[in-house]
């Protein structure tokens, strides 16, 4: 039996446990929850998921990631009900095809969103109930670089106004509208940049993946001062992935080096002249980013919204989650 168990200091728990809208549950009671969900992949699967310098393998998967599919199996079974309640109550004005469930995935850069995305992805399309899985990444809504360098913004890539957020949230809106066919543009790590005429097309899903630093993010007020529609406001489900800041600083700086060796190679690399001083100097550079870039970005704009997530995977220094934080209904 799982007990709610309040964020507060312990003192505070001995006199008077706090309410609390999450579940804190421990790693081993959330696996437990796996129930009979079988294991779908394979290690081979899992290893090509896996990001540079995440460390997963199938123990970690059938732990922490088949019990979030399980959990989001039936939160997904549970809106079909709903929309059959919708649709009896509409009567004639009913048979309302369903729109696509969409789960955003949250958390600073490099703590791991892509993996736990690909994942969800990989895992959620195994179900024959939602075989159609999208995943888009909100990076190919960054202003192309001519632009970020127009309104100075080269230095504040990632944070919130560095997106055309607008288009963002209208890409996710036709989505959920149901529309039959909806484009965006599309971010290259390798050119630092948005790729000229490249388009991705997502095509009425059953489930759409929105994964990105700022997805649950609420909307900034209009230039007329008035509240608007955000992203968040289309999700079905969030899942912010959580660790220390001092712990995802390192596994920055640890694939940094590993890119180094890598994909910065590619004479098409941004960062190829880091490949041509010291591995010393390069990290220099890399420190710098982390420390006035996404540090602070991290800080002022992504942690703040941990707490509108529908669930918090909590990792320890070596990835592997620890803790998870789920919010009642
Ligand atoms: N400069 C780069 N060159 C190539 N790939 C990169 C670069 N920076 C990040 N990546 C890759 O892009 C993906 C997204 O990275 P990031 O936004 O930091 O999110 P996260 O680490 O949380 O998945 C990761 O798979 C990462 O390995
Ligand atoms: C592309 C990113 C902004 C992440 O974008 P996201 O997919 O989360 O929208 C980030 O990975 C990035 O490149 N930041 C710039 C600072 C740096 O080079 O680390």
């Amino acid at each position: 039996m799982i007990s709610p168990v309040s964020t507060l200091p312990r003192s505070a728990h001995r006199s008077r446990p706090e309410a609390t809208p999450y579940l804190d549950l421990t790693r081993a009671e959330w696996s437990a929850l796996r129930d009979k969900t079988p294991l779908p992949l394979t290690a081979a699967e899992v290893e090509k998921l896996r990001g540079l310098g995440d460390v997963i393998d199938l123990d970690e998967v059938r732990d922490i990631y088949l019990p979030l599919s399980r959990l989001l199996n039936l939160y997904v079974g549970s809106t079909s009900g709903l929309r059959g309640a919708l649709n009896t109550f509409l009567g004639e004005k009913g048979s309302q095809a369903g729109t696509p469930f969409v789960i955003g995935v949250a958390g600073s850069v490099a703590v791991g969103k892509s993996t736990v995305a690909r994942l969800l992805q990989a895992l959620l399309s195994r179900w024959p109930e939602h075989p159609r899985v999208e995943l888009v990444t909100t990076d190919g809504f960054l202003l192309p670089t001519k632009e970020l360098e127009a309104r100075g913004l080269m230095s504040r890539k990632g944070f919130p106004e560095s997106y055309d957020r607008r288009a963002l949230t209208r890409f996710v809106a036709d989505i959920k509208a149901g529309k039959d066919e909806v484009t965006a543009p599309v971010y290259s790590h390798l050119i630092y940049d948005i790729v000229p005429g490249q388009k991705l097309t997502v095509r009425r899903p059953d489930i759409l993946i929105v994964e990105g630093l700022n997805v649950l993010q609420p909307a900034l007020p209009g230039k007329d001062g008035r509240t608007r529609v955000g992203l968040a406001d289309y999700f079905d489900f969030s899942v912010y992935v959580d660790a220390r800041t001092e712990d995802i600083e390192s596994w920055y700086l640890n694939r940094f080096r590993k890119l180094r060796e890598t994909a910065f190679q590619n004479p098409s690399s941004y960062f190829r002249k880091y490949t041509q001083v010291s591995e010393e100097e390069a990290l220099d550079y890399a420190r710098m980013t982390w420390r006035t870039i996404n540090k602070p970005n991290l800080l002022e704009n992504v942690a703040p919204t941990r707490g509108r997530a529908t669930l918090v995977l909590r990792k320890g220094p070596d990835h592997k989650v620890q803790r998870l934080s789920l919010r009642k209904l």
